[in-house]
């Protein structure tokens, strides 16, 4: 069935929810119920993905900075994301519009089963017309599995969703050539094309502010899962209200990430980015060019080395001879088997449908050019 009408995920930093002295939290999550609402009436699907459950915490309890305890930042977050409910739904509820809480991990959605739940169930929130307020669960999340930034979030619910477009919203006008913060020098960025362009620009990003805690890494991080994935992603300044309308209406404003012309199929974007890998394969070049070039399954008698510790079934990343990510799959044997038979003929490692490339075949073959 096709889907006339727009789907968009709307991500909402720290940066701009934690609001300032003239634009406090309840003003900015007004504006944005106002312009939501909008695009809502215009028969639109919106998802969006909040921060502000430490920064709000952080202010109720009136502590001057953000933690850096885990266990502060975890109670900080149980304190701030009833609060951040709160004011959503006030917000969204005075024009007549119902919001829903969605907390995941990392690990939630890493397993193949609870992934499928979240799509179902946001799948059943947008057809009744609720408005999915996702966070990151993060009282409960720990270390190895929690993103810690909401930009990764985001661009896995618009996986989730099959999404049209993820809108990111901070303090920034757009993506700069350096951090504009430090740098009064930085060229700002209208467009980046391709993922090829995307790889080149990764040495622009920089942290973020006092309170974000990706930066540009991040962001540019979430481009490149939702870009391979088709999703167009556009990064634009949300303390100005007009400019979430101005996207919403279509017009040009921030910077575009457009999408890749050969996304990823649907079960392979949940390979590629949503898998929590366990270890990595690293290829020599003729293995490289049969994956990227013609499509083939992974072979031991390819195998260069391996890294971690991971059991038959588990995701390893799968690396090129230089380090460079190719993409991810999920392994047929474990690591001590495979340390024993890698360079071996006949072995199959990964099988083609259960791998998920992320190297375009143009940029291989570029980096391949010198073999
Ligand atoms: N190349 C860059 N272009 C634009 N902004 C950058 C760049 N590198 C770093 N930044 C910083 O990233 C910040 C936004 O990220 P962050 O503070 O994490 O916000 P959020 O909470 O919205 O995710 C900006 O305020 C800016 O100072
Ligand atoms: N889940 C955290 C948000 C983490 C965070 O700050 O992310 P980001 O806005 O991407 O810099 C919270 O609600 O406080």
């Amino acid at each position: 069935m096709t889907r006339l009408a727009m789907r968009r995920v709307v991500k909402v930093g720290t940066s701009l929810l934690r609001g300032t002295a003239a634009r406090p939290t309840t003003a900015v999550i007004a504006d944005l119920a106002a312009s939501l609402n909008r695009a809502h009436r215009r028969g639109e699907a919106i998802a969006l993905v909040t921060s502000g459950a430490v920064g709000l915490g952080c202010a109720a309890l009136e502590m001057g900075g953000r933690p850096t305890e885990v266990e502060a930042l975890q109670a900080a977050a149980a304190v701030g994301q009833g609060r951040l409910m709160a004011l959503y739904q006030d917000a969204f509820a005075v024009r007549g519009l119902k919001v829903a809480q969605v907390l995941v991990t990392r690990g939630d959605l890493a397993s193949r089963r609870r992934y499928q739940n979240a799509c179902r169930t946001l799948e059943q929130l947008l057809a009744w017309g609720v408005v999915p307020v996702v966070n990151e669960n993060d009282t409960l999340a720990t270390d190895e599995l929690r993103f810690g930034d909401n930009d990764t979030l985001s661009a896995l619910v618009a996986v989730a969703v099959g999404a049209d477009e993820l809108i990111l919203l901070t303090d920034v006008d757009r993506l700069y050539s350096g951090d504009p913060r430090r740098d009064a020098g930085a060229e700002p960025i209208e467009e980046v094309r391709d993922l090829q362009e995307l790889e080149r620009l990764s040495h622009v990003a920089r942290g973020g502010g006092q309170w974000g805690t990706g930066g540009m890494t991040t962001k540019l991080a979430a481009a490149r899962i939702a870009t391979s994935s088709g999703i167009r992603v556009r990064l634009a300044d949300g303390r100005d209200p007009a400019v979430l309308d101005a996207l919403l209406a279509g017009e040009r404003v921030g910077t575009v990430f457009q999408p890749s012309t050969t996304p990823l199929p649907d079960r392979k974007r949940w390979l590629a980015h949503a898998l929590l890998p366990r270890g990595s394969v690293r290829l020599d070049p003729g293995a490289e060019r049969a994956l990227v070039r013609h499509g083939a399954s992974l072979l031991a008698v390819g195998v260069q080395a391996v890294d971690g510790d991971f059991g038959p079934r588990e995701a390893v990343r799968l690396l090129a001879s230089d380090g460079r990510e190719l993409g991810r799959g999920l392994a047929t044997l474990g690591s001590a088997e495979l340390r024993q038979l890698m360079g071996q003929a006949g072995v199959e490692v990964v099988h083609r449908d259960q791998m998920a490339l992320t190297l375009t075949p143009e940029a291989s073959d570029d980096s391949l050019a010198g073999h």
